[in-house]
């Protein structure tokens, strides 16, 4: 019988890790970010699995809006924003503490992504509701005196999986797969300046960055994702 690997067991004052999924729709995040899991919680880590804008019933409930109802550009950020205050007051940073590790399908830089680079919404306006929304612990904006200066940390993601595609290589992937939601359904240049989105992202954040070539057969993308989350050290090959 093989001895399975060593746990890699998060020392008990350990912060967590958050790793997060971005890409234009269609470039299979959701295809790898399960297996991700499974892998990780069997080399013993508590993971947790989420995503944006979602991962609680109150922005769940966003989610619905955001992904059926037409809005204007600030209305639209400002609900992504608010789906995603929620989120990290009751799931990611309680789970962070606990030393988990948080794989969140799409955060922040699909913002700047889509509302920003797609819609053509103002990237400073972002930035500052970045900074309010995102202010780690959560509770560092409780009091009025708090919300008048910006938070002196900012919670960003420890690791980003960017799925590289083209835009019209994840439009046919789409193809009948399921009925289009209000995003899904913008035309093939809104996803071109999406992905230009994504690509200014990563060379705004090189070292949290890291690009995967989406465009590979299914295997070959999993394998890309392995190696880089064990350069990081969270997985050991098998
Ligand atoms: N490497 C691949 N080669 C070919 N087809 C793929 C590949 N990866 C995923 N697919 C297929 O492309 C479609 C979209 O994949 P997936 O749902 O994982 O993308 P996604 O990035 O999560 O999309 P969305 O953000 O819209 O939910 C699925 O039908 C999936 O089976
Ligand atoms: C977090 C976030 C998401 N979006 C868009 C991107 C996608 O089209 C949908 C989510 O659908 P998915 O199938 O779960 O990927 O929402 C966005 O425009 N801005 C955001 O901040």
């Amino acid at each position: 019988m093989t001895t399975p690997p060593a746990p890699h067991q998060p020392p008990a004052s350990a912060t967590g890790c958050f790793i997060t999924f971005e890409g234009i729709d269609g470039a299979g995040k959701s295809s790898h970010i399960e297996p991700l899991a499974q892998a990780l919680r069997a080399q013993g880590w508590a993971v947790r699995l989420t995503r944006e804008p979602g991962g609680t019933p109150l922005a769940e409930q966003l989610r619905t809006l955001l992904l059926q109802q037409p809005m204007d550009a600030l209305t639209e950020a400002l609900l992504m924003f608010a789906a995603r205050r929620d989120h990290l007051q009751m799931v990611i940073e309680p789970a962070l503490a606990q030393g988990q590790v948080v794989l969140c399908d799409r955060y922040t830089d699909a913002t700047f992504a889509y509302q920003g680079h797609g819609r053509g919404f103002d990237l400073q306006v972002l930035q500052t509701l970045e900074q309010w929304v995102q202010a780690s612990p959560p509770s560092s904006l409780d009091t009025p005196a708090n919300l008048a200066s910006p938070a002196s940390t900012v919670r960003q993601p420890d690791l980003t999986l960017w799925f590289d595609l083209p835009a019209a290589t994840a439009a046919a992937r789409l193809a009948g797969v399921r009925a289009p939601d209000k995003f899904e359904a913008e035309p093939q240049a809104f996803f071109e300046r999406v992905a230009a989105g994504y690509a200014a992202r990563c060379a705004q954040w090189p070292q949290r960055f890291e690009r995967i070539d989406a465009s590979l057969p299914l295997e070959q993308v999993w394998q890309q994702v392995c190696t880089v989350v064990q350069r990081r050290g969270l997985l050991s090959p098998t």
